[in-house]
């Protein structure tokens, strides 16, 4: 900022050294004018190019934009301000060229100065000079967004040509219709009526199709666009590691997915409809009103600077309760979401009224929040007011200037104000499009961040071996979790499981048996060590190869709404009834399933809500022998299941020569593990064959004491 004034000071003297060069040289040459305004304009251009390089080698070849507009202010306002003049003068006063008058040399630098200053503390920004490093941002963002209208140019261009053609009708047929009421007296020819008639007609059935067509062709790009974002958008999220879930909750992921890209999509569209729509409309009555009142229309075109400075101090405030109001609204859905979605838990511990509680608590948020948005927004509403009203009277007290000097007619003021109007708004609406648009620019940049932002895990490998033994080697895994870093879950664990063998995960709660399975899944990666797979690493296998290889089934299976079938096959290619079929016998489960009303095509509703707990993991259970697993973990997969469903399930799934790792807390589920691991603070603390751990229960603590006893 210091450097920018620095450097505004030097180009103000350099500016003054020019034009006491150039007052110098017109007197040494004896030169008797400035060669009028066309050498006013020579002098502006040759200024322009001077101080722009001189701008340059100030900054060392990196003016900020600033500069350069200031630059360009100093150079031109002076020949822009004594063309306006000869406009203004009375054909009967010749040109006598700028005056010499000190005051008047003063006026160029200090007008740009001011002008500069207001334009870029009070219309660009948020009361600073602008920073040149946050402005591209929010034109880059639009300028993305726009790009992804793309595949849409063809209907915009249609949209666009349609809006600009029903523009054109609406603004002629006030013009016709004073031309129909002009032949209501009846001097003219009824031909000559008709004929005015039709064209009225002819021009308000084009306002009406073009303008039919312009919505309808935006709408249908708008749904396009919102498709394709969403579809990204989605793509995108689907792609992030585990941990990006675990920050971000399921419902503001939900709301940005959803209202936010529509939001995105809608502002961008409509306003740049309505943009166009109203810089067409506002160019076009423009013309109409200078030919009126010049000074009339300079006044009422003063207006909008001056909202647009209001404009832009609420939009920033603005902005930011938008942001908070935003996270309000997804923190409230997502406590909605989660106590409608846990209703069993509310009820069974009577906790209906502590979530009406945090409920309330979250919507007196809300309402703080949009309180103070209302506030905001009348106190901004007042400003505009009076900035309107104040400008209202300036133009009587010119109007009544005008009519004395018999400069202007009474008709022509009337139709000048009838103009003025919905000039006025017009103006309005450029500025609320502009700030609409600047209001989103939060939502667009938050959409924007996900989509670019890349997961953080090892890419996948390519490696599908025809054969796989399921030899699995933890080599000294130390794991945290990215959302508590310094909190060592697994520490240099090494561990194997071997190939036809069942192995038993098992230890007290929070010991890490969990942590094992996830990065044995790839859901997380360790920090240090690795995990191989037949003596790879596990990153290098195909994503899907490894989880149709590795299958797992948890303690509590996620179903999703949708037929039995679908959840059975989920994520597979090619997958017949049979197979589906088959894999239900191996798990036990065909004959409850042949009882369903509809067997495999059953909905199970949401989360599976008309199913069992049992029933539930057998699901589970299907859909990962279905898979031809070489690995199976069962993550206390089975202790909903009766005995003999138990029986079955272990009997099938040990029968294939697969490595099986199941995680239990008590030694009694057990007891058919060839191999049994005790994890302890994320270390292994002992290990061996059910009856050597058994032969050694005296030397453990309670929480072992209390899994021999139940097994005994
Ligand atoms: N997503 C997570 N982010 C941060 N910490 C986690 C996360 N999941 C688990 N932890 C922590 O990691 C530790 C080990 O958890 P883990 O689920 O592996 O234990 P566990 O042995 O399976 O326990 P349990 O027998 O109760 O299922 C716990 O202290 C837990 O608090």
């Amino acid at each position: 900022m210091r450097g920018v004034a620095a450097c505004g000071f030097f180009i103000i003297l350099f500016d003054a050294v020019l034009s006491v060069a150039r007052w110098a040289g017109l007197v040494l040459l004896k030169f008797p004018s400035c060669g009028g305004l066309a050498g006013l304009w020579a002098f502006g251009a040759l200024k322009l190019a001077i101080l722009h390089v001189f701008t340059s080698t100030l900054t060392e070849g990196k003016p900020q934009p600033v500069l350069h507009r200031f630059v360009a202010l100093l150079c031109l306002l002076s020949p822009v301000f004594e063309s306006g003049q000869i406009l203004m003068a009375s054909p009967s006063e010749p040109y006598v060229g700028p005056s010499t008058d000190l005051s008047m040399l003063l006026l160029g630098p200090v007008s740009s100065s001011l002008a500069c200053v207001v334009w870029e503390k009070g219309l660009c920004g948020d009361g600073k000079i602008r920073k040149d490093a946050n402005k591209p941002d929010a034109r880059q963002l639009l300028i993305r967004m726009l790009k992804y209208f793309k595949p849409d140019t063809f209907y915009l261009i249609a949209a666009f040509s349609f809006l600009i053609l029903g523009v054109i009708c609406d603004t002629f047929i006030p013009l016709y219709q004073g031309k129909v009421i002009d032949m209501l007296r009846g001097e003219a020819l009824q031909t000559n009526f008709c004929y005015a008639v039709g064209q009225l007609a002819l021009i308000s059935l084009g306002s009406a199709l073009f303008s039919g067509m312009r919505g309808g062709i935006f709408m249908c790009t708008l749904a396009r666009l919102n498709k394709r974002l969403k579809h990204l958008l989605f793509h995108t999220l689907l792609q992030q590691e585990v941990h990006f879930f675990d920050e971000n909750k399921p419902g503001p992921l939900s709301s940005r997915l959803h209202s936010d890209v529509d939001r995105m999509g809608r502002t961008v569209a409509l306003n740049a409809n309505a943009l166009v729509r109203s810089t067409v409309k506002t160019c076009l009555m423009l013309s109409v009103m200078l030919g009126l009142s010049w000074e009339l229309t300079v006044l009422t075109c003063i207006e909008m600077p001056l909202l647009a400075i209001v404009q832009n101090k609420y939009i920033t405030w603005y902005k930011e309760l938008k942001d908070q109001m935003q996270d309000c609204h997804a923190q409230n859905k997502d406590l909605a979401f989660q106590t409608i979605g846990g209703i069993r838990t509310v009820r069974s511990c009577k906790a209906e009224n502590d979530e009406l509680r945090r409920y309330n608590q979250a919507l007196d948020q809300m309402c703080a929040v949009k309180t103070r948005s209302g506030i905001y927004s009348s106190v901004f509403l007042l400003i505009r007011r009076l900035v309107t009203l104040g400008i209202k009277i300036l133009m009587l007290l010119q109007a009544r200037n005008l009519l004395l000097s018999g400069r202007l007619t009474i008709g022509s003021l009337v139709s000048f104000f009838l103009y003025q109007k919905p000039m006025s708004n017009n103006l309005k609406e450029i500025l609320y499009c502009y700030g609409e648009t600047m209001s989103t620019i939060g939502v667009i940049s938050k959409v924007f961040s996900y989509l670019d932002r890349t997961p953080k895990c090892k890419k996948a490998g390519d490696l599908v071996p025809e054969k796989l033994q399921g030899r699995i080697i933890f080599q000294n895994v130390t794991f945290a979790y990215p959302s508590a870093q310094d909190k060592t879950v697994l520490k240099s664990l090494s561990m194997e499981l071997k190939p036809g063998k069942m192995t038993a995960l098992i230890g007290p709660n929070g010991c890490g048996k969990t942590s094992c399975v996830n990065l044995l899944k790839r859901l997380y990666e360790p920090q240090e060590g690795q995990i191989l797979l037949d003596g790879e690493p596990l990153h290098h296998y195909k994503h899907e190869y490894l989880h149709q290889k590795v299958a797992l089934v948890s303690q509590n299976p996620v179903l999703f709404s949708g037929s039995l079938r679908y959840n059975i096959e989920y994520g597979l290619k090619d997958c017949s009834l049979e197979q589906v079929k088959e894999a239900a016998k191996k798990a036990n489960a065909d004959d409850f399933i042949s009882e369903l009303e509809n067997e495999y095509d059953t909905d199970i509703r949401e989360c599976g809500s008309n199913l069992s707990a049992g029933q539930t993991q057998c699901i589970a259970i299907i859909r990962a022998l279905v898979r031809h697993p070489q690995v199976i973990i069962l993550d206390e997969a089975t202790s909903k299941l009766d005995v003999e469903a138990q029986h079955a399930v272990l009997q099938e799934i040990l029968s294939c020569g697969r490595t099986v790792l199941v995680v239990a807390h008590q030694l009694k589920t057990v007891e058919k593990a060839d191999h049994i691991i005790f994890l302890e603070k994320g270390a292994v603390a002992e290990e061996g064959t059910h009856q050597e751990l058994m032969a050694k229960k005296g030397r453990y603590y309670c929480w072992k004491e209390e899994l021999f006893s139940q097994h005994s």
